[in-house]
């Protein structure tokens, strides 16, 4: 037996009596293709090699995982220097996984269980031949890190499963099951897990004695559509990369890379791949979706709250109350994380609608092929609708999800603490009420909390954990468990008006509305604001959620942080005249049957109006505004909100905010997050353009505190505090 051991993971070989050599990833907890891990994997490949008693080569991973792909921490960790030759993916696939690995004469069979992603499915391509579970999933979604598969994956891929398969998988990154990767010819058998390894020990074997192919994926051909098919392939998918994504280049790098080897041969092909990898490697795009990456899984890691030994406890039956847009989203998406509902309505019709909203959320699922009718009924008979709280007394766990009016939600609460037993989590879907005010006629502030799900809350994936000072770290780990079993990404803040995301985002909204009033094209900042890569500007994204939410959200703001509220009439005018936004067909833009939007010339009567109103002038500097001047100066003014959030402890890591804007309010990825971008550009440059605009726009724009400091010592807006005073 030959092991290796190193803290950054090794490969443990075993060499049996049947003459097959069974190498084993050991890197958890996703057996990830660490610097030593590969380097084991080398070497303990060249020795079983030159080793007599070895035949053939089976490469599996330990407890139930093959390989969760290159190690992202090393990824992160080369794009702040440079590497050395063997660290670099360009020779490990040339050089290693095609010389020696796909080259050897000695047969590899891959064993793949659970997840087989990026640089791990790639390795496995390597081999002569697959064997999977049913369920194991494989992927290449190196381009949602600003990447593009760099062992070799550019190559492989497509003549194993075809152009258009293997462009699917790699421009939208999506992960297959065993079963259908099967039927796709990408892996070469399904067995159940119990036989993965002994089958695949005896496949090997098969190759050995040519009882079955000895296949080089590199080197097949069959699957490859003839070229000018191929190439008519490659330019949809060109127009298809640059049409959903046109601000990111990758994605037609990869294209570019699957085109050599196609046109110029395979190796042509990975030598382009290295090329290009390298590349990306250092780009802004890549380091921006890197920390994203590691943002996003570092939100359920909450100092204080994770790390001291609490275990969730087990929740099986949850009560919401209100089946509209939220509620029916999130039944939705409880039930298809497994849990019971009971969805509680004020009467037949309202609650009929509810049901029938989750039964068309779920049905969406089935027409596009994502769910079996029987997986439907199944789920489905987790919901029950309901009109009283009879039901509630063996509830874990309840959602209050109906409309922002603080006496009904006090109401609601202290009925709750009558019917619900004592260790039932009371929680509110509130998205911007204080949760003291909305529990203050209870004795239960301490099992009160937030669970901020963002509309359509089947689809978006956030989760904002809203805690109080009462709330204690039991009840937020109970709902980080919840979060994690529904595929949410939650993020813990403390309590306050808007709590994060929305609190950070009300300065948004308001300082598109400064500039229209000053005269800047209400359409030209939408252009800029989608050009930045928001997926709309703030006018068409106000028009799609409605006036009355924009205005019941920003209430809030506006009695509670009147020194940096932007008052205006423009919205409550257009409501008047029931311009609504899309539901009235009428808001800031005009829609037509289909919901397209154009822009509307009556507007600017509004406009005028609301100005006049508001005794402002237009500004002619604000007139001409540059799209990068209108990116900063509506953008900075939420980066000065998201330093106050950081300040009081709201959030405890700038991360955080960066997870929660992405995810919460569509911030581009690629750009990092909010706090990751204004790092970007640096504390320094934002405290002075803020400083300069609050000196002639007023309070408004005036800097924090936080932004100051930071400016004055040159130093990140998302380092570490030094005196930090969170409040969980
Ligand atoms: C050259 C090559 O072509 C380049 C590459 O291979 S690039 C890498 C390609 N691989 C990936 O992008 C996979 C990234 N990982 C994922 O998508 C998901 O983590 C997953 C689907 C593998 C698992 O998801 P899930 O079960 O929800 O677990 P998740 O919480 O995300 O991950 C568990 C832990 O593993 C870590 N992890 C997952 N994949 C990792 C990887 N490839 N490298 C390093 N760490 C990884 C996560 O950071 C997390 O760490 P934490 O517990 O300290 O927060």
């Amino acid at each position: 037996m030959g092991s290796s051991s190193t803290p950054g993971g090794r490969i443990a070989m075993e060499v049996g009596d049947d003459g097959v050599a069974l190498m084993t990833i050991h890197n958890p907890p996703v057996n990830s293709l660490s610097f030593d891990v590969f380097r084991s994997l080398k070497e303990n490949y060249e020795e079983a090699l030159g080793r007599d008693d070895v035949k053939a080569i089976v490469i599996t991973g330990a407890k139930g995982n093959f390989c969760g792909g290159f190690d992202v921490t090393a990824i992160e960790g080369s794009q702040g220097g440079t590497m050395e030759k063997e660290q670099r993916p360009g020779y490990m696939a040339v050089e290693v996984i095609t010389d020696i690995f796909e080259a050897a004469r000695k047969p590899s069979v891959a064993a793949i269980d659970g997840l087989a992603m990026g640089g791990g499915l790639e390795t496995a391509m390597a081999c002569h031949a697959r064997i999977s579970t049913p369920t194991a999933q494989l992927g290449l979604p190196e381009l949602t890190l600003g990447l593009i598969p760099g062992l070799g994956g550019t190559q492989r891929l497509p003549r194993l499963v075809g152009l258009s398969k293997a462009l699917g998988m790699m421009l939208t990154s999506e992960v297959v099951q065993g079963d259908e990767a099967c039927s796709w010819g990408l892996v070469d058998a399904i067995v159940s897990p119990d036989d993965l390894v002994n089958t695949a020990r005896r496949w090997a074997l098969d190759i050995l004695d040519r009882r079955r192919p000895w296949v080089a994926s590199l080197y097949k051909n069959d699957k490859i559509e003839p070229l000018g098919e191929a190439t008519e392939i490659l330019k949809f998918a060109r127009a298809q990369a640059q049409k959903q994504a046109p601000h990111l280049q990758h994605p037609l790098v990869c294209i570019d890379v699957i085109e050599e080897g196609i046109v110029s041969g395979p190796r042509a092909g990975l030598f382009k791949e290295a090329e290009a990898f390298q590349e990306l490697l250092y780009s802004d795009t890549s380091k921006s979706l890197v920390h994203i990456f590691f943002a996003q899984s570092g939100t359920s890691k909450v100092p204080g709250i994770t790390d001291v030994g609490l275990v969730p406890r087990r929740v099986n039956k949850i009560a919401i109350l209100g089946g509209g847009l939220l509620g029916s989203g999130i039944a939705t998406t409880l039930i298809l994380g497994g849990y019971q509902v009971i969805l509680k309505e004020v009467d037949d019709k309202s609650l009929e609608t509810g049901i029938d909203r989750v039964r068309a959320n779920l049905q969406s699922h089935v027409h596009e092929g994502k769910m079996s009718q029987e997986k439907f009924e199944k789920t489905v008979s987790l919901l029950k609708g309901v009109l009283n709280y009879e039901n509630f007394k063996d509830v874990d766990m309840v959602i209050e999800a109906v409309i922002e009016n603080v006496s009904l939600k006090q109401q609601i609460f202290s009925d709750l603490e009558n019917y619900c037993p004592p260790h039932c989590i009371l929680a509110s879907n509130t998205s911007t009420i204080d949760l003291n005010l909305i529990g203050n006629r209870t004795i239960s502030q301490d099992r009160i909390v937030g669970a901020h799900f963002f509309c359509p809350a089947h689809v978006l994936p956030l989760l904002e954990i809203v805690h109080t000072k009462q709330t204690p770290p039991q009840v937020i780990v109970d709902l980080l468990d919840i979060g994690k079993n529904i595929g949410k990404t939650p993020v813990v803040v403390g309590n306050c008006p808007g709590f994060a995301v929305n609190r950070m985002f009300f300065p948004y909204t308001q300082a598109s509305i400064f500039l229209v009033e000053r005269g800047t094209d209400l359409y030209e900042i939408d252009g800029a604001i989608t050009k930045f890569g928001m997926p709309m500007g703030p006018f068409r994204l106000a028009d799609l959620v409605g006036f009355h939410v924009a205005i019941a959200t920003s209430m809030q703001f506006v009695q509670n942080f009147p020194e940096r509220t932007y008052n205006s009439m423009l919205i409550p005018l257009l409501q008047e005249d029931k311009r609504e936004g899309e539901t009235t067909r009428k808001g800031f833009y005009l829609y037509d049957e289909k919901c397209k939007a154009s822009p509307d010339p009556e507007l600017s009567k509004y406009i005028e109006k609301s100005r006049c109103i508001n005794g402002v002038t237009i500004d002619p500097k604000l007139m001409k505004l540059a799209e990068k001047d209108i990116v900063e100066m509506i953008f900075f003014p939420m980066v000065n909100e998201a330093c106050r959030i950081l300040a009081e402890g709201i959030a405890v890591n700038a991360s955080d905010l960066d997870a929660a804007a992405v995810m919460g309010v569509g911030f581009p990825p690629y750009r990092g997050g909010i706090m990751f971008w204004a790092d970007s550009l640096g504390s320094k440059y934002i405290y002075s353009k803020l400083e300069e605009w609050s000196k002639i726009y007023g309070e408004f724009f005036k800097p924090c505190a936080y932004l100051a400091e930071r400016a004055a010592k040159g130093t990140p807006l998302s380092s570490p505090k030094e005196e930090a005073t969170p409040q969980l």
